[in-house]
């Protein structure tokens, strides 16, 4: 019989550094013989990004929002998670339902109650196995954001709003202290990346 793989979300503000370490998370298991799929949210179906090009660049109701989020996650769960986790792969995912939970109902303020109804009817049983949220200060995040690309919807957001998202993630993290390992992303990426190692051992 087939073990099934492990789920391992990715979380931050915008320029947090998070995508920066997901390749560093698929060498690592890689190398200890794990078979690794990476994908990301809103995205990762061919559905999924179509919904992420309108999410990231449409204004919209703040509840059409989390209810395209919820959508593309369906999808993604669908298509890619489960299988690959039944598998016996290994799910690295840029993002979950913690970023609906930061950047919707911290950030744009939907009640909490209704998110955390989405998050039972779409995914009763599924949580990642392991959530890694890269913390840093918003300026941090936004020098490095600066510094590198045009910025969609969420990225020019001020930065109160990543202030309630920053917020929120630290939350979940406190409600939630067996699933997620809360990475301060000020180090510098080597640093960050022994300290994720080292998380990722007790996983293995
Ligand atoms: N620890 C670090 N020290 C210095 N720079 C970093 C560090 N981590 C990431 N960076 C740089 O910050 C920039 C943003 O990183 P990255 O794209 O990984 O952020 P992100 O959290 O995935 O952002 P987004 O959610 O918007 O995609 C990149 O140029 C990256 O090289
Ligand atoms: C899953 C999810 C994502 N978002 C936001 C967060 C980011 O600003 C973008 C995705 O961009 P990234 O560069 O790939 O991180 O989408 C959100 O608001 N709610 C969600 O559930």
């Amino acid at each position: 019989m087939t073990t099934r793989g492990k789920f391992i979300s990715f979380e931050g503000i915008d320029g947090a550094g998070k995508s920066t370490h997901i390749g560093f998370v698929k060498d690592f298991l890689e190398s200890r013989a794990k078979t690794v799929v990476s994908s990301r949210e809103p995205g990762g179906t061919p559905l999924g990004e179509k919904l992420r090009d309108l999410l990231l660049h449409e204004k919209m109701h703040l509840e059409t929002e989390a209810l395209l989020m919820f959508a593309s996650r369906r999808e993604h769960m669908a298509q890619v998670i489960e299988p690959a986790l039944n598998a016996g792969s290994w799910v690295l995912s840029d993002r979950f339902t913690d970023a609906s939970f930061a950047y919707q109902s911290g950030g744009r303020g939907m009640d909490r109650g209704k998110m955390e109804a989405l998050e039972a009817w779409v995914h009763p049983h599924l949580q990642p196995d392991l959530t890694l949220l890269f913390d840093v200060p918003l300026a941090v995040a936004r020098e490095r954001l600066d510094a590198t690309r045009t910025l969609d919807k969420f990225e020019q957001e001020q930065d109160e709003f990543f202030a309630r998202c920053r917020a929120e993630y630290l939350r979940r993290a406190a409600q939630f202290p067996a699933r997620f390992a809360v990475i301060d992303s000020t180090r510098s990426i080597d640093e960050t990346q022994a300290r994720i190692g080292a998380v990722l051992e007790t996983l293995l």
